[in-house]
């Protein structure tokens, strides 16, 4: 369950786990610092009520005493300025360290989550806590909680001194303020007022998650679909947005301009009630001196007051900060196995596999795999075919552990991927799927992936994945630095990339989903050249749309639903008449189609010959 919105702060302080002594001594001397900046009021007051009660009473100013009172106003501002600077540096020092151990902490469990994690939606949240939440605890640290206390110290202190010298005056000063702040706060209280501030902050976010969209697949709804569609999706959350913003503006612009004008108005309030007080005591000089005193004073109750309401506004969205943050570190890590050493065999085995995306209670649950059950012999060339949506992605990427099986189990070597560490995991499986990243690196590093290997061994992969040459035609070669800012790969070029890192990372088994997806009919046949020479002796495992492709499989397993329909080899298959041979018609339909049409025929592109 999550928290109240009352334990907000304490929640930042729990989290960021920032409790020591030094950030107290820290807040205490910026608690101190905004506490001695209400001093100069006071001093400045007594040198100017000696000037005036001496003018007055027609006697000689005491100068040593406005001496005093000056000396006290210069020392107040010096060690005020003083604490201040340690203050800020102690409680910012705390901060960012709280904060670094905080963002490693989140790195590390990021670290211990399953693949499948950074592969929804729930990666953007992640960078938004990585970022603007943390970013505002830094403030809460660092700031908020100083301001505070000291505003609040200040507060009461000027309070009590003003409540001691004159009751009906100081009187005014907290009916005015607390008139204020109640002015204040009705902005966003009730019903309407949180009903107001929610459907801004939620318009906000859709718009903000709407824009990126749009942005994202303006190519594909350009060529695909009616760019203008996608154009008036957005116009009309922009209009929802707008008038979320419009309401909240019609709500608080006449509140809080009654509340500034209330706030800034304290001294007319002071004045009116004081003239009112001499009138009532014509003559009464202590009574002059008080009003000054509080005319002085009046606007040091002010800026600690504007403190504690901007903290209020900012509490607003703390708790929902707190819980983003929470949220992800209470993500379930994957449980890791410790198994440190290679399998005994790259022989693969899905037994009586059962997986959903959704959690058992929801209502809208289903199988993306059920009671699959596959034996991929070591060295052999296995396929994963079926319709759209059968569950050949799942399967791969079960196999990489982006989750774990729901029920039954996969293994390597006769062993439970589960038992393995990851590293044992990785260094035994090499993937390469459909969506490749990228790095903002260099040609080499984006084909090293961080491992120690040699210029001539990158060249070695490059060549057999076909990129070498559109590498060597770079402006830097293999040094030219690739992704953001750098030069952009073709989604084929990029997917031969992702090849030779496979083919690098030299793996036991290898596991292409869709692999080849981008590459023209030149390039496959280049690439399949290379991989059939360096799949050699390996466990493979195809996952393809084309069954061209995989025609020459060891064993072609058809997915559909999440059940396995149909398993054998190419020929088998035909013979059984069953999906296969159904799907492969319907290949062949399109294909001569196509021919018809004036495209490549199909035997132009030949299918892998893997051993
Ligand atoms: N991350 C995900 N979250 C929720 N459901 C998912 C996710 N990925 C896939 N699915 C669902 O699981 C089912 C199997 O999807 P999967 O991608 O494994 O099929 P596929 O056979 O690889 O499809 P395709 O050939 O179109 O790539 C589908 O119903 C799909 O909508």
């Amino acid at each position: 369950m999550k928290e109240t919105k009352k334990n907000a702060v304490l929640r930042v302080f729990q989290t960021a786990r920032c409790s020591s002594a030094r950030y107290i001594i820290g807040v205490a001397c910026s608690s101190v610092s905004i506490l001695l900046s209400g001093v100069p009021f006071y001093t400045i007051y007594q040198i100017v009520r000696i000037f005036l009660e001496a003018s007055l009473n027609n006697t000689a100013v005491d100068v040593s005493a406005a001496w005093l009172w000056a000396g006290i106003t210069l020392a107040s501002i010096a060690v005020g300025i003083v604490l201040s600077i340690i203050g800020s540096f102690v409680c910012h020092s705390c901060a960012f360290h709280a904060l670094y151990d905080l963002r490693m902490r989140i790195l590390n469990h990021m670290g211990r989550l399953n693949l499948g994690f950074f592969t929804g939606g729930q990666s953007g949240a992640v960078q938004k806590t990585m970022n603007d939440n943390i970013e505002k605890m830094e403030n809460i640290i660092a700031h908020d909680v100083s301001n505070l206390i000291g505003a609040g110290i200040l507060l009461v202190s000027l309070s009590a001194l003003l409540f001691s010298i004159n009751v009906p005056l100081a009187l005014t000063i907290v009916a005015a303020l607390v008139l204020a702040f109640i002015i204040q706060f009705s902005a966003f209280g009730g019903k309407r007022g949180q009903k107001i501030w929610t459907d801004l902050n939620r318009s906000s976010t859709e718009l903000d998650a709407a824009f990126s969209e749009y942005v994202s697949g303006m190519e594909e709804e350009k060529i695909f679909g009616k760019p203008e569609a996608a154009a008036l999706r957005l116009t009309n959350l922009i209009e929802k947005n707008r008038k979320s913003m419009v309401a909240y503006l019609k709500r608080v612009t006449p509140i809080y301009g009654a509340y500034k004008t209330i706030t800034l108005s304290v001294l007319a309030f002071i004045l009116a009630v004081g003239c009112v007080l001499l009138y009532l005591n014509p003559g009464d000089h202590s009574l002059m001196m008080e009003l000054l005193m509080f005319l002085i004073v009046g606007p040091a109750v002010i800026s600690p007051l504007m403190e504690l309401v901007e903290f209020g506004a900012d509490l607003r969205n703390l708790a929902v900060r707190m819980d983003q943050i929470e949220d992800v570190m209470k993500m379930e890590p994957i449980a890791e196995g410790t198994c440190d050493t290679p399998p005994v065999s790259a022989e693969l085995s899905f037994q009586d596999v059962s997986f959903s995306y959704q959690k058992a209670a929801d209502p809208l649950r289903r199988m993306a795999l059920e009671h699959v059950t596959m034996h991929i012999p070591a060295g052999s060339f296995a396929a994963l075919v079926g319709p759209s949506g059968g569950g050949k992605s799942t399967a791969g990427q079960l196999l990489a552990r982006f989750w774990d099986v729901e029920s039954g189990s996969i293994s390597i070597g006769g062993k439970d991927i589960r038992d393995y560490s990851t590293k044992a995991l990785m260094n035994t499986v090499a993937f390469v799927f459909q969506d490749t990243y990228i790095f903002a690196e260099s040609v080499y590093d984006n084909i090293a992936m961080h491992q120690n290997v040699t210029q001539k061994a990158v060249e070695y992969a490059a060549k057999a994945a076909r990129c070498h040459d559109f590498i060597q035609a770079l402006p830097e070669g293999y040094h030219t630095k690739l992704g953001d800012g750098g030069h952009k790969l073709s989604g084929g070029e990029a997917q031969r990339i992702a090849i030779a890192r496979a083919i690098l990372k030299s793996a036991p088994i290898v596991v292409l989903d869709e692999a080849m997806a981008f590459t023209d009919a030149e390039n496959e046949l280049a690439l399949r050249e290379g991989m059939a020479e360096l799949l050699k002796g390996k466990t493979v495992l195809m996952i393809a749309h084309r069954l061209y492709s995989i025609q020459d499989a060891d064993m072609i397993f058809v997915l559909e639903n999440g059940r396995l329909k149909e398993s054998g080899t190419h020929k088998d298959l035909l013979q059984k008449h069953g999906l296969y041979a159904h799907l492969w018609d319907i290949q062949n339909e399109t294909e001569s189609w196509r021919m018809k049409g004036g495209t490549a025929h199909v035997s132009d592109n030949p299918a892998i010959h893997l051993p």
